[in-house]
């Protein structure tokens, strides 16, 4: 075994797991997380400083030290100024939020809070469903989806549509009409290609039509066609297609950047609550043709494995097969489409790896580790969700800070899983290192077990994750078998809003293999 070469690497771990400094004051855990010096106070956290009604806007204004500095770039900046705990001050009424970029600590919050979970982030959406609909005479439910709902109702939603969806033979059922969805995505890049062998149209807009259209067989159980080119304008697919584009970036600056929203109705807000109730209207289009299709072929199934995830939904509750629906829709269109161009990107600029990868494919095995390796090496690079948030039950101590119940605390996975402590040499694409064994230093077993949490951890962990990874892993593995990826220029940058978002130019060429 090579130790020598493996201590450094757990030195550097050691220092960042101090447990000592990490307790729940409501949990008493003697031997480990006893702090031996008096808790510092919410206000000493290391941060950004906050002055009288304007809090921490000088900071991002000319002449700051963040300005135009946002995304990946603000929290590393913000690790290297004030370290693995810091305290960004909030905006426009907006609370503060402690930014952590020790595993132990985050592995402490996670495990600590995992009975009910409570994820802030959508808010003007939950505003919608809960408040604003309301207000206008709509018709509302007590539930009303797992993305804005908390506490016990967002726990009555999840603990009955949990075992249809994370049911292993449940995402097995969709293998192979995603394998179709796959293939005529194939079809279409070969069409869209040009004599150049890049692709016309906009790769991130070819993509998320792929998304789509695998989302929509789980969601809806058919087709919605998005690929058809001759789909008009004003089609419904086509308003689908535009309004999952339009709603990261509405949410984005509603719940994502200091907005004035909750303090009078901005033209965003406006915009937003216009397009949350034609998703709705439309989800609802869909979702009743979708029905009406079940209804129809119902007689002909012969038994329970074969119904999918919509019909087993409708059995137990149309509301909640409603709600899931929408919430599939939404949350599984933008984060697939993301997680496969890094990948592809990763791939075309290590060309031994994609050998390797189509090596494996052609192989026929059924078994490809070396390919969920590649994926999951991009979703370390470059993740679609750079990090996660939780709002705190109770009070904890943090690396001997005192944080009061009710803060907002997030994690900065991406920063984590770039650790050089964690994963050797950070920066190299290496999905070998997923497969490795113990012996090797690259074995990722080596890490700390919650310097890489890609979909979340825990009850509230990414109910969509089987179906994504099916649905990417039956994509990434058809693009390489068909076609040799290459990349021209300069790399590929990620946009952070709501998401990672890969941005353009896509300097893909895929030449037939
Ligand atoms: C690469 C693709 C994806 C990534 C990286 C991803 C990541 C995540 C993460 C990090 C969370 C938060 C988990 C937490 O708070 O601990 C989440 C939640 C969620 N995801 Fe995904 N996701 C992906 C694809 C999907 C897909 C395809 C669907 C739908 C089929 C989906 C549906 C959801 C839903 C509904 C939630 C909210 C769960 C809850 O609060 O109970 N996601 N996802």
């Amino acid at each position: 075994m090579q130790t020598s070469k493996l201590r450094p690497v757990l030195q550097a771990v050691s220092v960042f797991n101090n447990a000592r400094y990490v307790t729940s004051v409501n949990n008493v855990m003697p031997n480990v997380t006893e702090s031996i010096q008096p808790l510092k106070s919410w206000d000493e956290i290391p941060g950004p400083s906050k002055l009288p009604i304007i809090s921490s806007l000088h900071h991002f204004l000319p002449m700051g030290s963040f300005y135009k500095i946002d995304g990946y770039e603000l929290l590393d900046k913000l690790y290297k100024t004030y370290g693995p705990i810091t305290r960004l001050p909030g905006l426009f009424g907006s609370p503060d939020i402690v930014i952590l970029y020790d595993a132990e600590s985050i592995a402490y919050v996670l495990r600590s809070e995992n009975l009910t979970p409570k994820r802030p982030g959508f808010q003007s959406l939950e505003h919608y469903r809960k408040e604003y609909k309301k207000k206008y005479g709509k018709e509302t439910h007590e539930i009303t989806g797992l993305v804005t709902d908390h506490d016990e109702k967002w726990k009555t939603l999840r603990s009955t549509v949990n075992p249809v969806l994370l049911q292993p033979k449940t995402a097995k059922l969709y293998s192979n009409i995603l394998d179709d969805v796959a293939n005529d995505m194939i079809k279409r890049m070969r069409l869209i290609r040009d004599e150049n062998n890049m692709l016309k149209g906009d790769l991130g807009t070819e993509m998320n039509l792929w998304a789509l259209e695998s989302i929509g067989v789980v969601a809806l159980g058919d087709r919605l066609n998005c690929f058809d080119p001759n789909l008009p304008a004003d089609s419904p697919v086509r308003k689908l297609i535009q309004i999952v584009h339009d709603f990261f970036a509405v949410a984005d600056k509603l719940d994502f950047k200091p907005s004035l929203w909750r303090i009078f109705p901005t033209k965003s807000y406006k915009r937003a609550m216009k397009l949350y109730e034609d998703q709705e209207n439309l989800n609802k289009y869909f979702i009743q043709k979708a029905t009406e299709v079940l209804k129809t072929k119902r007689v002909d199934k012969e038994s329970e494995n074969e119904k999918g995830i919509l019909e087993k939904l409708l059995e137990i509750n149309e509301h909640y097969a409603y709600l899931m629906a929408s919430d599939l829709l939404f949350a599984g269109v933008d984060t697939a489409a993301n997680t496969v161009i890094p990948t592809l990107y990763l791939l075309a600029k290590n060309p031994e790896k994609q050998n390797k990868l189509r090596e494996e494919i052609l192989s026929g095995s059924e078994k490809r580790p070396y390919l969920k390796a590649c994926i999951k090496e991009a979703m370390r690079i470059m993740p679609v969700v750079s990090g996660n948030l939780r709002q705190t039950s109770k009070e904890y101590n943090i690396l001997g800070y005192h944080i009061p119940k009710h803060s907002m605390l997030t994690f900065a996975n991406q920063h984590v899983s770039m650790m050089e402590c964690h994963y050797p040499r950070p920066n190299e694409y290496i999905p070998e290192r997923w497969i490795a064994d113990k012996e090797d230093p690259l074995y990722h077993g080596n890490a700390h077990p919650f310097a890489f949490m890609p979909f979340g951890f825990g009850t509230r962990s990414c109910i969509g994750r089987r179906i994504a990874e099916l649905e990417m892993e039956t994509f990434v593995a058809r693009v390489v078998e068909n076609f040799q990826i290459d990349w021209f220029g300069e790399p590929l940058k990620q946009h952070q809003s709501a998401l990672n978002y890969a941005k353009g130019p896509f300097n893909f060429t895929f030449k037939d293999v």
